[in-house]
């Protein structure tokens, strides 16, 4: 996942970019997926996107009858208010596109009505709304940003920042008016392929800087605004004064040298020159391919941790390797390669379509027949293992929920021996781990696995942190004491 920061002369010109990026993404998505999902914001820069998109003369290379249109959020109030996102919309755009948008392609977040009384009713209906049209990967979905470092309707120290396992959540009390809000949550935004975060204006400067220089999100809800696939900061350059602003970006569009971009950069680079040790085949490939072209979120290993993974089965001597967490098997390929012909791997999976997919690639690549893929909760399938008294795996590696780390870890023990390897993907977090507040559960489940770990009569472990073309993040290794 990259991260990039676009800074323009100032918010007109921003705003008329936005347009055109928008524009030109929407006519290149379409030109290998349909529909596209597109979530809209309010916000000034928002606003005057839309406007911008509706007097473009570009508007018609775009397929309107293939678009979705979706919102982040929404200030609870009657339908057609004029403060509401979605009637700032239709006036900026909606309504001059006219019969090109069919009418069920906009995705209204439901208004305060005599059905509808609460916020959390809106959300609910919204959140039922995504679930009926498919729970869509949204293509791009944008954001605005406040003053204060909001983002949608999430704001800095409120509850729904920490809300997850739902798309959706109401929101009382916005420090900006009107006080009764819906919004996406971090779950929702997490999941959209691109990212765009909008922000125009000095006023902006300090939440941008806090922002990208990874504040905690508590503090600065922006800082949360990531994408699965990229994420972009589209500026002015008037936002841009707490970062110390380089003459060139005085320039149209300049690409912001933020020191995390560079870094970031840097770390790919790296990965890339050092890729001859660990060449992809085909099948790896191929199942990369496979994973992204189902839909998958882009969260497996790079290929250098999964020759790692590969190295350490190998150098143990693994017979017996457990995986939890297959999504795409392509972590499962590579220690599926490292076992010896009477090997056999187990690895659990929750969601049946990534089991699915999964099961093909490591079909397609030969292995299937040293590989168990078994469907459903993994807490449920490890308690089964254990009921069935499955003989010992000599290496586990736990990639799934973090949440549920300490759990796993606890069910790992009966399905070790003394000597086993444990590896534990994604601990550190981007650094998170560190901030006892954060209010993102896997930081806090991978928190409670170190509480755990700390002085642990059977595990012995360590934490290695990793940069590279994932971004920073770590792993820990652990050994089941003799
Ligand atoms: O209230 C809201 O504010 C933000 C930012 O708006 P701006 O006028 O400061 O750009 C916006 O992103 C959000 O959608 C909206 O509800």
């Amino acid at each position: 996942m990259t991260r990039d920061v676009v800074v323009h002369p100032d918010a007109r010109v921003l705003a008329e970019s936005v347009a055109a990026r928008l524009l030109t993404h929407l006519v290149d998505v379409q030109s290998h997926r349909s529909p596209v999902h597109v979530v809209l914001t309010g916000g000034t820069v928002g606003i005057a996107a839309l406007e911008a998109v509706a007097a473009s003369p570009v508007r018609d290379a775009v397929d309107w009858s293939g678009v979705h249109l979706w919102w982040g959020d929404e200030r609870f109030l009657p339908d057609g208010d004029p403060d509401r996102n979605e009637t700032q919309a239709r006036n900026a755009l909606i309504d001059a596109l006219g019969e090109a948008l069919p009418v069920e392609n906009v995705h209204p977040m439901p208004a305060r009505s005599d059905d509808v009384t609460t916020p959390e009713a809106s959300a609910e209906a919204y959140a039922a709304a995504l679930a009926e049209a498919g729970s869509p990967a949204f293509d791009v979905l944008l954001l605005g940003m406040g003053p204060d470092g909001h983002v949608a309707s999430l704001f800095p120290g409120h509850d729904a920042l920490g809300v997850q396992g739902q798309p959706t959540v109401g929101v009382h009390g916005s420090p900006k008016p009107p006080p009764e809000r819906v919004s996406l949550t971090y779950d929702a935004i997490h999941g959209a392929r691109e990212v765009w975060v909008v922000a125009a204006g000095s006023e902006k400067a300090e939440a941008v800087a806090s922002a990208l220089r990874g504040a905690p999100v508590t503090t600065t809800p922006a800082a949360g605004a990531i994408g699965a696939e990229r994420t972009l900061w589209l500026v002015d350059v008037a936002a841009t004064e707490g970062l110390g602003t380089p003459s060139a970006l005085s320039t149209t569009a300049a690409a912001f040298p933020a020191p995390v971009d560079t870094a970031a950069e840097t770390w790919t680079h790296v990965d890339e020159y050092f890729s001859v040790l660990v060449p992809e085949d085909v099948a790896l490939v191929e199942t990369r391919h496979a994973a992204a072209a189902g839909g998958l979120p882009d969260i497996a290993v790079a290929a250098n941790q999964g020759k790692l993974l590969h190295l350490l089965a190998q150098s143990v001597g693994a017979r017996r390797i457990l995986e939890i967490g297959t999504l795409g098997g392509y972590s499962t390929l590579w220690l599926a390669r490292a076992l010896p012909s009477d090997g056999r791997l187990t690895t659990l999976e929750i969601d049946p379509e990534h089991a699915r997919v999964a099961t093909d690639s490591l079909t397609q690549a030969g292995v299937d027949d040293l590989v168990d893929v078994l469907v459903g909760p993994a807490a449920d399938t490890l308690d089964s293992l254990v009921g069935e008294g499955a003989e010992p795996y000599d290496l586990v590696f736990i990639d799934a929920d973090k949440q549920s780390i300490p759990r796993y870890l606890e069910q790992t023990l009966e399905l070790t021996r003394p000597g086993s390897v444990v590896i534990v993907d994604n601990v550190v977090r981007g650094g998170a781990v560190v901030d006892a507040e954060h209010p993102d559960e896997r930081v806090q489940g991978v928190r409670s696995m170190v509480e755990l770990l700390t002085d642990h009569p059977r595990y012995d472990a360590t934490v290695v942190q990793t940069v590279g073309s994932k971004g920073y993040d770590g792993f820990a290794l652990l050994r089941v004491r003799d």
